[in-house]
């Protein structure tokens, strides 16, 4: 049974919302990718190589690699992804054409993106729908009358019966508005590639909250996960009825970053609570210019989730920033990181209680590990730094 179903909520247009009880750490959604395509970037670089079908890292030399029989554009890390790519001539054709051009990378990618999505009117006519029902205005851009006739030049000779400039335009849209990045594993904090960009049937109806109850997680290049697959995870308990949103960027982003992220991808002005407190501390030139250095360390929270801390925390709450306790939970207090420290799915708590460990928060970003002591010691210095 599902856990989250869509409805209509006004003003976000289609919402997810817990659709039974979910406890905290619970994976509430995992799925895998409806398109998945390569940065034209990552594409570009002779090593790592990555698989075109899941975006796995794939080993300079290793039998099991398996080349694409028609170009040098593509390889894939298995013959399970092999066969189940859509890679027939004509999208190694286009790719070809396509690496061989003079444009941009940036261009690049996104011409990648629109070859994946037309050779999914010919491949998966379903999927093809689902991706234009996603969320995303028809306003054909600049960007997009820019890229239509290249996109027209690659796919001339498919059996398409509409390339028109609306229909790049909107695809573009959905592109914008749904995609996933997929990330290279961090091995330097705060250093992070992106090797791929994926867009999920499911995990689009997502809205974003700058205080979400849930984040993503990934498993890139696991041996024993699917690569470019999506596993929401809930940060506390939600109840039934409640819309499940994550943040659409870092946790520790500030206000102004926030919201020009927010206006320019995502058409909206976030009206979220944490955005509410914020805008105030501006108009009052209390001086808080939201540093991520603060972020960490504003006051306790109020936030809805974190109902499940003691008393004694919010004795030490400053009204000015009701939303300290989400960052000293939340945030990864590794350096850099910027990541989300959500809890760990229950039955793989069981296992770690039950192998001596209280390991109980993981970061969804370089996956540092927390014990309760860790984050307890955590919770008494940011006590003493508001005393
Ligand atoms: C990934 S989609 C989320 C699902 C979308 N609401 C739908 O109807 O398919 C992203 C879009 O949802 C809307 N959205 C997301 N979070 C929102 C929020 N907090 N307030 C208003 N609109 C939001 C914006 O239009 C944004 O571009």
């Amino acid at each position: 049974m599902a856990m989250v179903k869509v409805v209509e909520v006004g003003g976000r247009g289609r919402a997810m919302v817990a659709a039974v009880p979910i406890a905290a750490g619970q994976v509430l959604l995992a799925e895998s990718p409806l398109l998945l395509y390569i940065d034209a970037s990552a594409a570009a670089s002779p090593s790592p190589a990555f698989c075109d079908h899941c975006s796995r890292t794939l080993p300079s030399l290793s039998p099991s690699i398996i080349p694409c029989p028609s170009c040098s554009q593509a390889a894939f890390c298995s013959s399970a992804c092999a066969s189940a790519a859509s890679h027939p001539p004509h999208v190694c054709q286009a790719l070809r054409k396509l690496q061989s051009s003079a444009i941009d990378l940036h261009s690049q990618t996104q011409l990648r993106f629109l070859i994946a999505a037309y050779n999914l009117v010919l491949a998966a006519p379903s999927l093809f729908q689902q991706l234009l029902q996603m969320e995303g205005s028809s306003v054909i851009d600049s960007h997009a009358v820019f890229l239509h006739p290249f996109i027209q030049e690659l796919v001339k000779s498919w059996p398409l019966q509409n390339v028109s400039v609306q229909l790049t335009g909107a695809l573009l849209q959905k592109d914008n508005r749904n995609a996933f990045a997929i990330m290279a594993p961090s091995s330097e904090p705060g250093v992070r590639r992106v090797r791929a960009y994926a867009l999920y049937s499911q995990a689009s109806f997502f809205n974003h909250d700058c205080l979400p109850n849930a984040c993503r997680f990934d498993y890139v290049d696991d041996p024993d996960k699917p690569n470019s697959s999506i596993f929401i995870r809930a940060l506390h308990d939600i109840s039934p009825g409640n819309e499940v949103c994550l943040s659409y960027f870092p946790i520790n982003w500030n206000l102004a970053e926030r919201r020009n992220r927010l206006l320019q991808d995502y058409g909206f002005e976030c009206t979220c609570e944490r955005c509410v407190v914020e805008d105030q501390w501006d108009d009052e030139g209390e001086g808080h210019c939201n540093t991520e250095e603060e972020d960490l360390h504003l006051g306790h929270s109020e936030h809805k989730g974190d109902e499940e801390m003691d008393d004694d925390d919010s004795e030490n709450a400053a009204d000015d920033f009701p939303h300290a306790m989400f960052f000293v939970k939340h945030l990864c207090p590794v350096e850099d990181c910027g990541g989300t420290m959500a809890p760990i799915p229950p039955e793989q708590l069981v296992e770690e209680l039950g192998s001596g460990c209280s390991r109980s928060m993981e970061c969804n970003m370089c996956g540092y590990l927390r014990t309760n002591e860790e984050f307890l010691q955590d919770l008494e210095e940011h006590k003493g730094m508001e005393t």
